[in-house]
């Protein structure tokens, strides 16, 4: 990196280059944002935004339209970048990276100066790859950092980086670029608190049968927030809290509520009420719709410990309200067409959604394991054609649970004909204000699709996110708390936010007097997203289907929390499946169940940019290490493998001795397997073992984690818990399969001549010495002749 730099600085630069090293201020700048799944994009608009508010002129750009500005022209640039895959560059930067591969001007940077907010996660090895790989290259290309880069780890929360680094952004970007107008003086956003108020926020000690034994602790504490009412209260508060919309609602400071008010009447029936229902002369008759609205699920309180608030003069570093971006625009009041199970226009996918049917579903696990695993078969219909190898993944574009939307339509305010008939088009509230990309093309939508594939609902929400639900909040003591979430002195408790994984209804139902207009929610929501899933088969063994495996995902959140969460996509597609309880299915294993299914999976095509393909020449040994599902795409690979065999024997060149032929053209495999008990979560264990028969797979190792104690030794070694205990006592093998030593056909050629070796001795009456030497003098004179160039 240094060498780069030193290169460029010692050579005599051409005229512009002089230039671009005086301190001379740019007239505007731009962010170029690179992002997979939304969370760089909406960082990258904000700081626009606000450095607008600080007098800077400015563009943002997604990379991939770098042609939109001139590279070489651009003075100040701010890089915002996540990563996907093995540190890889989202896809909406592959053209620009493309460019940068081909591009043969030295000096493409050299007028910039520079800056990068890469956003990264530290569960992956290759902790913010992109925005390293991009800092180098930069510099490479003659551009100058002005401001150090930030990395930021959605590990341990974004903000805890993202908040500080863009604060700091300010004066740096000040000296290289103009600030055209005079900033509002704004003194850091802060809110002082008034002591005595704080003290409504202690709870009292009351006993709650539904409350987890493991939160009854903190019951007593007077700063923790905790739950106690019942299911019953929660919902007579929920339903007392649910006004008709709260559209263009302005920002309260506080609104005491009068419950008799004709605002404030309901038409759904209280809780309370409930048992007379439908009772002769009781006034009240049971309404399909309330009926369907009493199910819906109610949210779940947060938890916050309060004491940093109660020790608090006043709240610093606020995030500012991020301004307003979107504007809901009636259309039409036309009954939209019936729900179909196709996916909305306006969802943009990254290639076009193909519609494939359920053909079949296995349970790969036993009803006792701890995860419930299942594979699913595809099929893709005639007439539409998937390419796909080995290697590649698929999204699944399905939608938010259905009770989950509807519930925040009802706690938003709207009416059912409201939220699912009327027509809406999504524009920007002001001209040169960019609507997020996932809704530009929403011009004719209803809210319930919107929440159904435009928007995240499960993801814990951003700061920005609380600070926009302040506004909306009337009650003092909730708006404080929500503040207290975003500031510096609650930095402990968002963090804490997180470990209870708590969706937009949760902090709605936490916070019983928000009420933000839906459009203001479209602001900050994340996108949804398709959820990926490698594929299992080979196109060559089923050319027309696309084979998966998922893990159910329903988990409960760390103690002393304890509630039930679960995922998007694969619950849905476990439903949708209906596999198999509903059948009666009762073996240990769960056997394959024909469905001929009428539900439609939308499914779009993720080719695999980052090479995780088998390679092209057969002959190269794999070792595939593959815990759980991590095996999934072995198992494409080695049915491809399986499948090049067959062809290659059916083939021309393959005479009297195919198994040897075979051996001959293809490498090792070693696959190394994790699971918990083998005889519970074992995944294609079939699949496995009949490899295994037809020699696809040289050596399999199984090694299962809850079958063996920590330090359970067998002969004085310890048994293997995980791959790795595995990997390690195969090292030599190993290591010798990466040297290059390995292989069918230097195992074949080291037989032979063991065979030749054995013969010299038996039939010439050598001792093995002698008949080595022999061979090898054999060798010397080109008499025995060995081609062993597959073995490279
Ligand atoms: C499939 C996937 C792969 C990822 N790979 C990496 C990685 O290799 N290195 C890293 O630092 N972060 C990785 N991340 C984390 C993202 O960079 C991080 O979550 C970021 O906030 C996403 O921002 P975006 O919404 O703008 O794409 C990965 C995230 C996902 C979902």
């Amino acid at each position: 990196m240094t060498k780069n730099i030193h290169l460029y600085h010692t050579n005599s630069p051409p005229a512009h280059m002089v230039i671009s090293t005086t301190q001379e201020k740019s007239d505007d700048f731009v962010v170029l944002y690179a992002s997979q799944t939304g969370n760089a994009e909406w960082i990258a608009k904000n700081i626009l935004q606000e450095a607008k508010e600080r007098g800077h002129n400015g563009e943002v750009y997604v990379l991939n339209d770098f042609e939109k500005v001139s590279l070489p022209d651009l003075r100040t640039i701010i890089f915002v970048t996540s990563n996907t895959g093995d540190g890889d560059p989202p896809d909406n930067s592959s053209k620009f990276w493309k460019h940068l591969r081909r591009n043969k001007q030295k000096d493409l940077f050299a007028r910039a100066r520079f800056t990068i907010l890469g956003l990264g996660d530290t569960n992956y090895s290759n902790f913010n790859n992109t925005a390293k790989k991009l800092e180098r290259k930069v510099k490479e290309l003659g551009g100058t950092v002005f401001y150090e880069k930030g990395l930021a780890d959605d590990a341990q929360g974004l903000e805890a980086v993202v908040d500080p680094w863009i604060s700091n952004l300010w004066p740096k970007l000040a000296d290289v670029c103009v600030q055209h107008t005079k900033p509002p003086t704004t003194a850091e956003p802060t809110v002082t608190l008034v002591a005595d108020q704080l003290k409504s926020l202690s709870v009292a000690a009351k006993p709650d049968p539904d409350l987890p034994e493991a939160l009854a602790k903190y019951l007593d504490l007077p700063n923790f927030l905790v739950d106690h009412r019942s299911d019953t209260e929660k919902a007579a508060a929920l339903a007392a809290t649910t006004p008709r919309a709260a559209k263009h609602k302005q920002p309260v400071e506080s609104a005491p509520v009068d419950r008799y008010s004709r605002k404030n009447r309901r038409n759904e029936i209280p809780p309370e009420v409930e048992k007379y229902l439908d009772l002769p002369n009781s006034l009240v008759t049971r309404n399909k719709d309330a009926a369907s609205a009493a199910a819906l699920p109610t949210g779940h309180r947060i938890h916050v410990d309060t004491t940093a608030l109660h020790a608090a003069k006043e709240l610093t570093a606020l995030p500012r309200v991020p301004g307003v971006v979107c504007r809901l625009v009636h259309v039409s009041n036309a009954p939209a067409p019936a729900p179909s199970t196709s996916v909305p226009s306006f969802v943009q996918a990254p290639s076009p959604i193909v519609y494939t049917t359920i053909r079949k579903a296995r349970c790969l696990t036993t009803p006792d394991a701890v995860k419930r695993t299942l594979l699913i078969e595809l099929e893709v219909p005639r007439g539409e054609e998937v390419l796909f190898e080995p290697g590649d993944a698929f999204g699944v574009l399905a939608p938010n649970e259905e009770g989950i939307v509807r519930a925040v339509v009802r706690r938003l305010g709207m009416s059912e004909k409201e939220a699912g008939e009327f027509v809406y088009r999504v524009e920007a509230e002001m001209e040169g204000v960019e609507l997020p990309s996932h809704l530009q093309r929403a011009k004719a939508v209803t809210v319930l699709d919107l929440l159904r594939y435009g928007v995240d609902l499960t993801t814990p929400p951003r700061k920005a996110m609380l600070r926009i639900l302040a506004e909306y909040t009337s009650d003092a003591e909730e708006k404080k708390l929500l503040l207290f979430l975003c500031s510096k002195q609650g930095t402990a408790q968002f963090i804490f936010l997180r470990d209870q994984s708590p969706t937009l209804l949760d902090i709605l139902t936490t916070f019983p007097t928000c009420h933000p207009p839906f459009q203001r929610l479209l602001d900050t929501l994340p996108a949804h997203q398709p959820r990926s899933y490698s594929v299992v088969n080979s196109p060559l063994a089923h050319p027309n289907s696309l084979h998966f495996a998922f893990n159910v995902l329903r988990y409960t959140t760390a103690a002393p929390f304890n509630v039930q969460r679960q995922g998007v996509a694969t619950p849905w597609l476990d439903r949708v499946a209906g596999f198999p309880s509903a059948r009666g299915i009762t073996q240990t294993r769960a056997k394959e169940v024909e469905l001929g299914a009428k539900v439609k999976v939308p499914i779009t095509i993720r080719h695999n940019a980052h090479a995780f393909v088998l390679p092209l020449d057969t002959t190269k040994p794999l070792i595939l290490i593959g815990p759980g599902t991590g095996v999934a795409p072995f198992i494409g690979f080695l049915q491809h493998r399986e499948h090049q065999r067959r062809i290659r024997m059916s083939l021309g060149g393959v005479t009297a001795f195919p198994d040897r032929d075979a051996r001959d053209g293809f490498g090792d495999v070693y696959l190394f397997y994790g699971c918990r008990e083998r005889n519970k979560d074992w995944l294609f264990r079939e699949e496995m073992e009949a490899f295994v028969e037809s020699g696809v797979v040289k050596v399999l190792e199984v090694v299962a984690s809850r079958e063996v104690a920590t330090g359970e030794e067998v002969e004085g070694r310890k048994k293997e818990k995980y791959v790795q205990d595995a990997i390690r006592r195969r090292g030599a093998e190993v290591w010798g399969l990466v040297q290059g030593k390995g292989g069918d056909t230097k195992g074949m050629a080291r037989d032979v001549h063991d065979a030749l070796t054995d013969i010299v001795c038996e039939h010439g009456g050598q001792t093995r010495e002698e008949a080595t030497k022999m061979l090898t003098g054999w060798m010397e004179r080109r008499r025995y002749l060995r081609d062993l160039t597959a073995q490279a």
